[in-house]
């Protein structure tokens, strides 16, 4: 029996061998909804500072996280503790605490859905160091989508100008060491990612496994500096299902392993707040009829989603 596992491919292809990448990752995608990327070029230095940076900010007492939590705005930005995400129609909460990170902007810039930034003023460097990751993955993830315009037959440059403002979030997320024994929560419980698409640093510590079309759970092991990359469900959507977004789940370690603190870094990249979700014509066959004929502005499907997963009440 062969092990599978998501396939990995050189982004630096997209310049050198265009046509060839674009089919590779499309097929990657279409069957299991993740890839892993590299070549990508974003620098080990400034992903190890951006680490420490969050290290230092959750190992921080309880108290002093908790004046960064902004439940009013459902945790947008900022610290959200121990028990509060769960996955959707799961009735045990997660067991991570996160932060997060949205795009700067200038106050003139803060529609409707997006907030200013808080920083950590006990972690001074925190903004410095963390920032340039955020700007790192954007720019990765527009490369990305930039592919699989091509996959679906659009222009390469169709999402720029639909993203060049979106709601994006980077989540530091700490899972903490598991002390209590037997437990019926997870780390994180089976879900979908609501975004366009997520770009996970991280990965190559273990834990996050991917349902596969045969419906069994794969480990994701990658090498170091992999960036995982996943559909999530607003482009499933804007695609018709032609990219499918693909249930994930992070699993408590066996044994001691559950002593240990996990970390990783998603990035959720999102389109404009004011952007219509209307199925894209050329992922519409006769094979694959349109199954979204309602179109939906891309912040009213986020704010449904938030209010499903225990984020907004
Ligand atoms: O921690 C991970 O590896 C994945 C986290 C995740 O799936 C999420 O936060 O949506
Ligand atoms: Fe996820």
């Amino acid at each position: 029996m062969t092990i599978r596992t998501i396939p990995t491919l050189d982004i630096s292809r997209f310049n050198s061998d265009k046509a060839n990448f674009v089919a590779e990752l499309g097929k990657g995608y279409r069957e299991f909804g993740f890839c892993g990327i590299v070549g990508h070029g974003i620098d080990t230095e400034l992903v190890a500072k951006a680490y420490d940076a969050i290290r230092t900010f959750f190992a921080l007492p309880t108290d002093v996280k908790q004046q960064y939590s902004a439940a009013n705005i459902g945790g947008a930005r900022g610290y959200t503790g121990m028990g509060v995400e769960k996955a959707k129609d799961n009735p045990h909460p997660d067991l991570k605490e996160f932060w997060h990170v949205g795009r700067e902007l200038a106050p003139e810039q803060l529609v409707e859905g997006l907030f200013p930034n808080v920083w950590p003023t006990e972690v001074p460097q925190f903004k410095a160091d963390v920032y340039p990751l955020y700007q790192a993955l954007d720019d990765l993830g527009r490369q990305v989508l930039s592919a699989l315009a091509l996959f679906l037959g659009q222009d390469e440059h169709y999402f720029d100008d639909k993203i060049d403002h979106g709601n994006s979030i980077l989540r530091p997320l700490h899972y903490p060491p598991i002390l209590q024994g037997e437990t019926p929560a997870v780390r994180a419980g089976a879900h979908e990612d609501i975004n366009f698409i997520t770009l996970l640093v991280g990965s190559e510590e273990a834990g996050l496994e991917v349902l596969t079309r045969d419906g069994e759970y794969i480990p994701v092991t990658t090498i170091p500096g992999t960036i995982v990359v996943n559909i999530g469900d607003m482009l499933q959507r804007l695609t018709n299902n032609v990219l499918p977004s693909t249930t994930h789940r992070v699993v408590n370690p066996p044994g001691d392993g559950a002593k240990h603190s996990r970390f990783s870094v998603p990035f959720f990249l999102h389109p404009n707040p004011e952007f219509m979700i209307e199925t894209l014509a050329t992922c519409v066959t006769e094979d694959n009829p349109n199954r979204y004929p309602e179109s939906i502005s891309s912040n009213d499907y986020l704010t449904e989603r938030l209010i499903e997963i225990g984020l907004i009440k």
